[in-house]
């Protein structure tokens, strides 16, 4: 059993947690925090060992009512890898703790690439992580544009990739972000960060990416524009995004026009959290013009990153191969909502 420790237990940490239980070859060692919140209270409740980020806070616990397992050099101590999910920033500063006990660690996404030996994304480059030290699972949005120029790259060669991304001002617990009545251009500079940081994936990738902050806490939304190298049609791209577990291909018969009614959807469907995890490209939007391709995708900003959270564990240690691994995080934690809208597919046509 692999035994993954999470320190940080916010958005990302408590969805890597649960996604960690949910492994057969797996073992949760615990979470750390530094206050004893409603979010520590959820991690005893379900059974989670529960360590203190910062030793001096450690009374802060005991005075809330809440048992600790430790300190979280006791965690780290205790683990075979950690998957970091601290906020922005402290990640860095955490990198000493790891290192001290010779224990590999995950980073994520709002860490610079300069914080990990490897930029990590399941589909695009596994083996990449094998033996790192460090290895960072790039954001949400970097590994939803990853999973798609992948396969495009594979099948049909890419010449140029423009992105747009309308960012959500934040995630639906940050009361204290915004805008809450703007529409911002995010960075204002060009090109955003996130397609440098697509080519922290893809060295040789030529991307150009706009960013863009609106008042919607669900999802992002992404207009994608991509030059291939061959002109296929769209059904032919249509057939290759949907034999990849992780793109879901909206039907238009489904009615979702948005991503109010995704995560409406994702609930219905029992969705942990109302999380999708895969990304969510709408099938009537898939359009090729000569050699140019366009479609719509949004992205789950609090799930995406979590199978390949996962399949990075099992990376970093030269666990089972990319296919296997990914296979079994998909399996574990249902990957795949292609066989949810078969029966609908044959039977409504768009919109009905
Ligand atoms: N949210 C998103 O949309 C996505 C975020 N990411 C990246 O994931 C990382 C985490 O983001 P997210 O989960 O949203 O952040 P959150 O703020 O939701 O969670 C981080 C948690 O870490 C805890 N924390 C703060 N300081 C420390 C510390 N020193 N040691 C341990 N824990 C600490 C905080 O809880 P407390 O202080 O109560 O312990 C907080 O809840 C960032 O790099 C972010 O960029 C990547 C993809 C998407
Ligand atoms: O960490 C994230 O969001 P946040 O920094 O806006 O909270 C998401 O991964 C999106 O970040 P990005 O738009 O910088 O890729």
């Amino acid at each position: 059993m692999i035994k993954v420790g999470v320190n940080g237990y916010g958005t990302i940490g408590k969805r890597v947690a649960d996604a960690v239980v949910a492994q057969p070859d797996m073992e949760l060692v615990g979470v750390a925090k530094t206050r004893p919140n409603f979010e520590a209270e959820a991690a005893v409740r379900k059974g989670y060992p529960l360590y203190a980020a910062i030793p001096e806070r450690s009374d802060a616990f005991r005075e809330g009512g809440i048992d600790l397992a430790g300190e979280v050099e006791d965690m780290v101590m205790a683990s075979d890898v950690v998957v970091d999910t601290t906020p922005s920033g402290i990640g860095a500063e955490n990198r000493e703790l790891y290192r001290q006990y010779d224990t590999p660690a995950l980073f994520q996404g709002g860490e610079g690439a300069d914080v990990a030996d490897v930029s990590f994304n399941a589909r695009a480059n596994y083996d990449a992580a094998e033996d790192a030290e460090f290895v960072r699972v790039v954001s949400c949005n970097t590994t939803g544009i990853s999973r798609v120029i992948a396969p495009l790259e594979e099948h049909f060669g890419v010449e140029k990739a423009r992105v747009t991304l309308i960012r959500r001002g934040g995630d639906p617990g940050d009361s204290s972000r915004g805008p809450i009545n703007d529409i911002l251009p995010d960075p204002i500079t060009i090109p955003s960060h996130h397609g440098p940081d697509v080519n922290s994936i893809f060295p040789e990738l030529n991307i150009d990416t706009l960013g863009v902050k609106v008042p919607a806490t669900l999802m992002h939304l992404h207009s994608f524009n991509v030059t291939l190298e061959s002109e296929p049609t769209a059904e032919e791209v249509k057939d290759v995004l949907s034999d990849e577990s992780r793109l879901f291909l909206v039907p238009g018969t489904a009615g979702i026009d948005g991503t109010g009614k995704l995560k409406e959807f994702a609930m219905d469907t029992g969705r942990p959290r109302g999380d999708l995890w895969e990304n969510c490209i709408w099938e009537e939007s898939v359009s090729v013009e000569d050699d140019d391709l366009y479609l719509f995708q949004s992205i789950h900003q609090e799930s995406d990153v979590i199978p390949e959270n996962v399949d990075a564990i099992r990376a970093v240690l030269g666990r089972e191969t990319q296919e296997d691994s990914m296979e079994l995080t998909d399996q574990r934690l249902g990957v795949g909502l292609e066989s949810v809208f078969d029966g609908m597919r044959k039977r409504l046509t768009p919109y009905q």
